[in-house]
């Protein structure tokens, strides 16, 4: 019974340390495994991209409510293209994978992927008041024979009673603002020259110019800042969310748009279309200096009151100082970037008056882009 009772608890005793021992392997290989996803950065892998209709029902904000879900099945596929490059459905565009762009002031931006290949983006119009199907159909037909190389051409467009949708291509080289300021202080940050930013000046002018002559509001854009100029992958400019005002009543564009934040608005209630050449200086001093205006900042970013900052270096003579350090690299400041200054300040005059037309900016871009291009060559 001794040699039994002795073998059992040698039995036990192997079979508890085998069990020791696997435990204490398994916890080093989970352990060695956690730090190498750690380094791949493997560990918390960013969320599977959602599909549009799940992020609309995850938001809470309609779709999966009666009457929206109503309003999308009434309707199938019937989304409106402004050109042939459409060939999609509603259905579709609601299945595909998709990730949010951004929360803007009248709605949010999702990138949607179709096919698994073809990528657009989604603007929910959201906070605009009640806006008819003839004022929407209206509006963005209008916007479809709006065609410049330097304007986001739309896609196309849906209406239903809950949901507006306007659709474009992606824009693959994201906006200006971050082009200017996103990554600062990366290495791989690819430096914004100053040809590159001065052809920016003159696409975003012609195609201001464009609008100021082809749209019959008052203030043809509106809103046009940084975020709302994209840029393709060789830094040619597209400017985007140009028509929209006029679906959008005053009484909430008042908080929104960078036309109310002008000095004249600010003064005495009014607008015009100068109102966009003082939103193109401010555009310019944002890309001329680096540093972000306050008008057009998103939230939570920090700022300066651009205009009266170079109003001041100009008038104390430390221009020179206002340029940004990244386009001054190669070179130092040319006659061009003091033209650009110049023609910046010109558009951000207090009297709208005392501004340039849309053409007379184009024009006068045409002249600093020649002018640097003689430089270059001697
Ligand atoms: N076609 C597009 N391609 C790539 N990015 C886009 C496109 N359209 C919009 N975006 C980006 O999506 C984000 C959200 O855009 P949205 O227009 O909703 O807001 P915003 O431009 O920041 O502000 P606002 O609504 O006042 O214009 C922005 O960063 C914008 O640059």
């Amino acid at each position: 019974a001794d040699s039994q009772l002795k073998t059992l608890l040698v039995t036990i005793f192997v079979i508890v340390d085998a069990l020791v021992l696997l435990i204490l392997l398994w916890t080093i290989y989970a352990f060695c495994r956690r730090l190498k996803a750690k380094e791949t950065g493997k560990e918390n892998p960013p969320p599977p991209p959602t599909a549009v209709a799940v992020e609309i029902i995850e938001k809470g904000e309609g779709m999966r409510c009666d009457e929206e879900e109503d309003a999308v099945v009434q309707e199938p596929g019937k989304i409106t293209f402004a050109t042939d490059g459409g060939g999609f459905g509603i259905d579709e565009l609601l299945k595909a994978s998709a990730e949010g762009l951004g929360k803007g002031s009248f709605g949010s931006c999702y990138k949607a992927m179709l096919d698994g290949a073809r990528m657009v983006v989604v603007k929910r119009l959201r906070g605009i008041g009640p806006v008819t199907k003839e004022e929407f159909l209206k509006q963005m037909r209008s916007l479809s024979a709006m065609e410049h190389p330097n304007l986001l051409p739309l896609l196309g467009y849906y209406y239903s009673s809950t949901e507006k949708l306007v659709i474009s291509n992606y824009a693959c080289h994201g906006n200006l603002f971050d082009r200017i300021h996103g990554g600062r202080r990366r290495a791989d940050r690819t430096p914004f020259t100053w040809s590159s930013r001065l052809q920016v000046a003159q696409g975003v002018a012609q195609a201001m110019e464009f609008l100021h002559l082809n749209m019959r509001s008052s203030v043809p854009h509106g809103n046009l800042k940084a975020t709302n100029v994209l840029l393709d992958e060789n830094d040619k400019p597209l400017v985007c969310d140009h028509g929209l005002a006029p679906l959008i009543p005053a009484s909430l564009a008042v908080h929104r748009m960078v036309c109310y934040k002008s000095p004249e608005y600010q003064l005495n209630r009014s607008m015009s279309r100068k109102t966009d050449v003082w939103s193109y200086g401010c555009l310019l001093l944002e890309l001329i200096t680096g540093r972000v205006a306050a008008n057009s900042r998103p939230g939570g970013v920090r700022s300066v009151e651009l205009c009266h900052w170079v109003n001041r270096a100009v008038r104390e003579e430390w221009t020179g100082e206002v340029f940004d350090a990244e386009m001054l690299v190669q070179k130092r400041a040319t006659s061009g970037m003091i033209m650009l200054l110049k023609l910046a300040l010109w558009c951000c005059e207090q009297s709208p008056e005392k501004r340039p037309e849309m053409a007379e900016v184009a024009r006068e871009l045409e002249r600093i882009t020649a002018g640097e291009a003689d430089a270059e060559d001697d």
